[in-house]
C-alpha cells in the first residue's frame, strides 16, 4: 500500500476541518500553539515510517500519558489494580466528578482523569519521589528516544488552574482511594501530562501495543500478551471518554487522545499511528485528528472490524 500517497490525500481532505473545533484553553499554556497545525506519522514494525506535516513539532501529550502510566501500574500490580480503578467506559466527560461519588471513589477506568490520578498514586506508592523520572524513563524506553522532557510552563499552568483535578483527588482521598500525599500525586499527574513529544516519537512509542506487548524495533518485552490485549481493549472502549463509541464507530481502532491535540491509534500486527491537530471537538478530542484517522481506516480498510 502506498502510505505516503494516502497521507497526502488525507492532508488535502482535512483542510476544511482545520477551521473547526476549539483549543483547550482551560490550561492557559496549552493555547500557545498554532491552531491550524496538522501532522501525522505511521510507524511500521520493520522501522519504516511515513509522515505528513510537521512531524518534528513537539506538543504536550496530556492524556496519552495515561496509557504509559497504566501500563507501568498494571505490570506491577496485575489484577489487584482493578480494585482501585475499573475497566468500564464512563460515558461522562474526562474530568467529571459526578459518577465518582456514587461509585465510592473508584474511578470507572484509568483513562478518565480520576482513574489516571489513582494510577499515579499507585505508582507514587512504589517509586516515591522518583515516580515522574520512572514514568519518563519508561516512555523513553518504549519510544527508544532518550531526549524526551516535559514542559515546565505547561506543568505550572496546569498546577495553577487544575481546580477540577484538585477536586477529583480530594474526593477520591475522602473515599480512601489515594494513599499518598495529594501534592506528590497531583505533581506526578500534571508532569506526565506535560511531557512533550512529536507524532513520530509517539507512533514509535505505541508499537509494543500493536505487537502483543513486544517492541518490534528492539525486541524488548514491555508487557505480556494478555496485558497488551487488556490495554488495547481499554483504549478502544475508554480512550476517547464519552466519544469512545463515536471513535470506534468512525475509526475502528484502539486509540487514545489528549487535550494537547494528539491521538495515537494502534493497528494490531501492523503499525502504530499518531496524528496531531490541536483544536478539539466537544468531548476534548482532536477534531481533525479523529477525521484524519477515520479517513485513514476508510481508505486502507485497516480497522479491527
Ligand atoms: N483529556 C486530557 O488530556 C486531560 C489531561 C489534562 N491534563 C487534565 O487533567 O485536564
Amino acid at each position: 500500500m502506498d502510505y505516503q500517497a494516502i497521507l497526502e490525500e488525507i492532508k488535502n481532505e482535512i483542510q476544511p476541518f482545520l477551521n473547526e473545533g476549539k483549543l483547550a484553553n482551560y490550561i492557559p499554556a496549552l493555547a500557545n500553539v498554532d491552531d491550524k497545525e496538522f501532522a501525522m506519522s505511521i510507524q511500521l514494525f520493520d522501522g519504516t515510517s511515513y509522515h505528513i506535516g510537521n512531524h518534528n513539532l513537539k506538543f504536550s501529550i496530556q492524556s496519552i500519558s495515561k496509557v504509559f502510566t497504566f501500563t507501568l501500574a498494571l505490570n506491577h500490580y496485575g489484577k489487584d489494580l482493578y480494585k482501585r480503578v475499573g475497566h468500564e467506559p464512563s460515558g461522562n466527560p474526562f474530568n467529571s466528578l459526578v459518577q465518582l461519588e456514587y461509585e465510592n471513589g473508584i474511578p470507572r477506568n484509568p483513562f478518565i482523569n480520576a482513574g489516571a490520578i489513582v494510577t499515579a498514586d499507585s505508582l507514587v506508592s512504589i517509586y516515591k519521589k522518583n515516580t515522574f523520572n520512572t514514568i519518563l524513563n519508561f516512555i523513553k524506553k518504549t519510544s527508544n528516544d532518550k531526549t524526551l522532557t516535559f514542559d515546565e510552563e505547561i506543568f505550572n499552568s496546569e498546577l495553577a488552574h487544575g481546580f477540577r483535578n484538585f477536586a477529583l483527588i480530594n474526593m477520591i482521598k475522602s473515599f480512601n482511594n489515594i494513599n499518598n500525599n495529594i501534592d506528590d500525586v497531583i505533581d506526578t499527574y500534571f508532569k506526565q501530562c506535560s511531557i512533550m513529544m512529536n507524532t513520530s516519537q509517539l507512533s514509535k512509542s505505541m508499537l509494543f501495543l500493536a505487537n502483543h506487548g513486544i517492541n518490534p524495533l528492539t525486541n524488548e518485552e514491555i508487557l505480556t500478551v494478555s496485558k497488551a490485549k487488556r490495554i488495547n481493549s481499554l483504549m478502544l472502549t475508554c480512550g476517547h471518554y464519552d466519544a469512545s463509541g463515536d471513535f470506534a464507530y468512525k475509526v475502528g481502532l484502539p486509540g487514545k487522545s489528549g487535550v494537547g491535540g494528539g491521538i495515537v491509534a494502534v493497528v494490531p500486527q501492523k503499525m502504530a499511528i499518531c496524528v496531531y491537530s490541536p483544536k478539539l471537538n466537544l468531548q476534548g478530542n482532536s477534531l481533525v485528528g479523529t477525521k484524519a484517522l477515520e479517513l485513514f481506516t476508510t481508505k486502507t480498510g485497516l480497522s479491527i472490524f
